[in-house]
């Protein structure tokens, strides 16, 4: 598994899509950063007619067995409500996905109870990781059948006609494991990649950045074997984004990247197929300062920056009206052809 079939961004469908975007009456280049992530859409879908219609934000949700250590400020049985509270629509991502249009798709990947609510996708692979202060979070087995979970999932997404997938993820103390694996990825100290997460004192952090540290002690994982990284120090969360995103690369679909958690399995999964880069599509910059290092690894460029640290998808699904907004222009605005302004001629010195 994760073979992948070579792939490669269609060149024609970015150069017809750039030209378009030149003919539209408005000054050349002017919606920035926007009108590279149309271009690149194009490239994706294999056409200068990017369509964006039919949505959906995946949240893969578990849970991780070092919130023993004190790194959270919330108990992980929080991991399971909230997880249920997606299937009620009463979340954060609920209320803003429905803003946006965009279906939301919970998955059980491993949450350390049974889940009562109908409507979350049943995938769970274990109850809960181990705790990476002292034992390998999953077994290269476990790691391996969830990143086949999030490709089985784009797959699936992709027959029913969604053209765009949001990342998204619920998982209390995840940001202490993606922090570990951002340190050891990108051979950075501990204390450069962490923040306080969902809420942490100083004290508190100090005791995350310690954990973190005898974590990485313990499970020396080789910084040059991505799944390796992931399976000591990771969880199913992450690992069934990466999934998520390999499906990017293997369906031509553009998957979207959401906050910090989300950004370390963008970073695994680019370590892993560095052309997956091209079907990812950045949103926001988070909070947790693991993110920019990451953003600047992947040659990324994020278009909100609101210090938002919430998860879910949360940052994903605020991107679809942005990209929903600018597509308006693209498809629907005048051309210079049409409102008989000759664009180059302007500045012709003859
Ligand atoms: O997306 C982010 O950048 C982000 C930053 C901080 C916290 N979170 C969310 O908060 C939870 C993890 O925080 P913690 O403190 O339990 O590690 C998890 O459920 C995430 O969705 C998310
Ligand atoms: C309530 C709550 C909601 C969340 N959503 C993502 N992480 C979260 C953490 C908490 C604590």
């Amino acid at each position: 598994m994760l073979e992948i079939r070579e792939r490669n961004l269609d060149h024609s469908a970015m150069i017809d899509s750039k030209k378009h975007w030149d003919n539209i009456a408005k000054p050349i280049g002017s919606l920035g950063v926007f009108e590279d992530l149309i271009i690149k859409i194009a490239g994706i879908q294999g056409s200068k007619n990017v369509d964006i219609g039919k949505k959906a934000v995946v949240i893969m949700c578990s849970d991780n067995g070092v919130v023993k250590e004190n790194v959270t400020q919330t108990d992980s049985s929080v991991t399971a409500i909230v997880t249920e509270n997606f299937a009620k629509g009463i979340a954060s991502i609920n209320q803003m996905a429905a803003a946006a249009g965009a279906k939301v798709i919970p998955v059980d990947i491993g949450i350390n109870r049974d889940l009562t609510v109908p409507g979350i996708m049943n995938r769970k692979i274990s109850y809960g990781t181990g705790n990476i202060a002292k034992e390998a979070a999953m077994t290269m087995e476990q790691v391996l059948k969830a990143v086949e979970t999030g490709m089985e999932i784009v797959k699936d997404l992709k027959d029913e006609g969604y053209k765009i997938i949001g990342t998204g993820e619920m998982g209390i103390g995840n940001t202490t494991t993606s922090s570990a694996v951002a340190s050891v990825l990108l051979n950075l100290p501990v204390r450069e990649v962490t923040g306080k997460g969902a809420g942490l004192s100083e004290v508190g952090l100090k005791n995350k950045i310690r954990v973190i540290e005898e974590a990485i002690r313990f499970n020396r994982p080789d910084p040059g074997k991505p799944l390796e990284v992931l399976a000591k120090l990771g969880g199913y969360d992450i690992a069934g984004m990466v999934g998520l995103y390999l499906g990017g690369l293997e369906h031509s679909i553009p998957v979207v990247i959401d906050g910090v958690i989300s950004s370390v399995a963008a970073l695994l999964a680019a370590r892993i197929n560095r052309e997956a880069v091209n079907y990812m599509i950045p949103s926001h910059m988070s909070k947790e300062p693991a993110s920019i290092k990451i953003m600047e690894e992947l040659g990324l460029t994020p278009v909100v920056y609101g210090n938002l640290a919430l998860g879910e998808g949360t940052g994903a699904a605020l991107l679809f009206p942005l990209l929903d907004m600018v597509l308006k222009v693209y498809h629907f605005n005048s051309t210079f052809e049409n409102i008989n302004v000759k664009a180059y001629e302007r500045f012709d010195t003859k």
